[in-house]
């Protein structure tokens, strides 16, 4: 088997594609699915943590809109990526490996804090290491987040395991004409203004020089893939 090209990776995971077939929540047997990917993407040696996102729970856009402030309903998305990460972290450990999540906020109960030391830590005791609670801040993303913490625990790139198997000329699921690129520039993703990720995660990208690579985690493997060198998507680097 092909050694992976990467050392430590940040794998920004779709809060949306958890949602299976319901539509909205956690669906088991999907979280199942991914849990069992990030496995034997560890398994290469690897390491990894993992951000998620919490479209299948709550974006604060959305709920701001219906009658919550953006602050509030930023910080009720921020805890929908809480409640994924422990729902994937007690999968995972169900499946025999160990993980830990920590969270952007104080909540002693629940989670440990983050701290590049304590991600170094358990990345090292091969944990996979889950990071909820976004940024900590309102206004960001988690795909900003992801990026962010790729940055602070000096890992080797980015992976967004999203819907899409890449970033396209223009949303695929609109406009049936758009065209998958296989490469950008940081640059390129910015002034195309592709709504894949957020200008500000890639702007952060750009600056910190950590290429993103997007992809369907729709395709069984295709994280282990990506982490070989290959698979199908789009990379995004200087
Ligand atoms: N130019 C584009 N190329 C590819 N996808 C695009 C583009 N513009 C918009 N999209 C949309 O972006 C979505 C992926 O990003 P989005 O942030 O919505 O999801 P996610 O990160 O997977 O979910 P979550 O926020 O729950 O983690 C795709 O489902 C796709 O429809
Ligand atoms: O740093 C952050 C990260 C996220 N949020 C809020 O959480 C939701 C869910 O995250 P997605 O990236 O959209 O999946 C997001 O819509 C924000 O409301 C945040 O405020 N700060």
């Amino acid at each position: 088997m092909t050694d992976p090209v990467y050392r430590r990776v940040v794998i920004k995971l779709s809060g949306e594609y958890l949602a299976g077939q319901q539509g909205f929540g956690i669906d088991q047997p999907t979280l199942d699915r991914v849990a069992d990917d990030l496995i034997a993407a560890r398994q290469l040696g690897t390491e990894v943590a993992v951000v998620i996102g919490g479209g299948n729970i709550v974006r604060g856009v959305e709920v701001s809109s219906q009658g919550v402030s953006r602050t509030t309903g930023d910080t009720m998305g921020m805890l929908a990526t809480m409640m994924n990460c422990l729902a994937l972290e007690a999968t995972i450990e169900r499946k025999g490996t160990p993980a830990r999540t920590l969270s952007a906020f104080v909540m002693p109960e629940i989670s440990e804090l983050f701290t590049r030391t304590a991600a170094h830590k358990y990345l090292a005791e091969g944990r996979i290491v889950l990071l909820g609670g976004g940024t900590g801040n309102p206004f960001f993303t988690t795909d900003t987040t992801a990026v962010l913490r790729a940055a602070e625990i000096g890992a080797e790139a980015v992976l967004k395991a999203t819907n899409v198997d890449g970033v396209y000329s223009a949303d695929p699921k609109k406009d049936p004409t758009a065209t998958r690129f296989d490469r950008l520039t940081h640059s390129q993703a910015i002034e195309g203004g592709y709504k894949v990720m957020d200008a500000t995660a890639f702007a952060l990208a750009r600056e910190t020089l950590l290429p993103i690579i997007v992809f369907s985690i729709a395709e069984p493997g295709s994280i282990g893939a990506v982490l070989r060198g290959g698979g199908h998507g789009t990379v995004v680097a200087g």
